[in-house]
């Protein structure tokens, strides 16, 4: 029973209950993206050591599988949100939603919203954060929350984004 409520509660405020998805995450050293797992995985924060060599956590709650993309210190710059987003159409990721969470707001000099959006080049190309009729759009889903996992504000709102492009 303590599990099922245990399950019920954290999916239920990432907007997943009744959801099947594998859900990646993908970032550069330093992004948060342990940090996020585990907050995930054990509902509090816990530090870990720099990952040193690509490799990747996976675990489940329910019928969501979350996995860890973690290339640390091999990571390769050069692949960008573009190169993700395979912009010429040619990739298995075509129509996948694309959620960016842009972490650490809680930090004086953080980038801002806007900031980030130009960035990566989206400035007025976002999905739009509302509750869009997800059978209508015919585009890949792509919008951006800002959040800080330490504080344990904002991912939520964008898990509650994404929910509404997974079945
Ligand atoms: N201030 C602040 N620090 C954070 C936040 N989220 C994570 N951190 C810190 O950022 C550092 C890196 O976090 P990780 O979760 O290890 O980052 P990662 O993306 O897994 O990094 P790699 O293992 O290098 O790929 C840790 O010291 C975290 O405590 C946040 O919201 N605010």
């Amino acid at each position: 029973m303590f599990l099922v409520d245990w399950f019920y509660g954290i999916l239920a405020s990432l907007g997943l209950w009744n959801k099947a998805a594998k859900i990646c995450f993908l970032g550069l050293d330093n992004a948060g993206k342990t940090t996020l797992l585990n907050m995930l995985r054990y509902g509090d924060l816990r530090q870990s050591e720099p990952t040193q060599q690509p490799n990747s956590d996976e675990f489940s709650i329910g019928s969501v599988n979350f996995t860890a993309f973690d290339l640390g210190g091999a990571s390769d710059r050069s692949q960008n949100l573009e190169g993700l987003l395979c912009q010429g159409g040619c990739c298995s990721l075509h129509k996948v939603p694309f959620l960016i969470l842009g972490n650490k707001i809680d930090i004086d000099y953080a980038a801002s919203e806007d900031e980030l959006r130009y960035h990566l080049g989206l400035t007025n190309f976002t999905t739009g954060k509302g509750n869009e009729n997800p059978s209508d759009y015919n585009a890949r889903p792509i919008e951006v929350f800002m959040c800080s996992i330490a504080r344990k504000m904002g991912y939520g709102e964008g898990f509650r984004w994404l929910s509404q492009y997974i079945e």
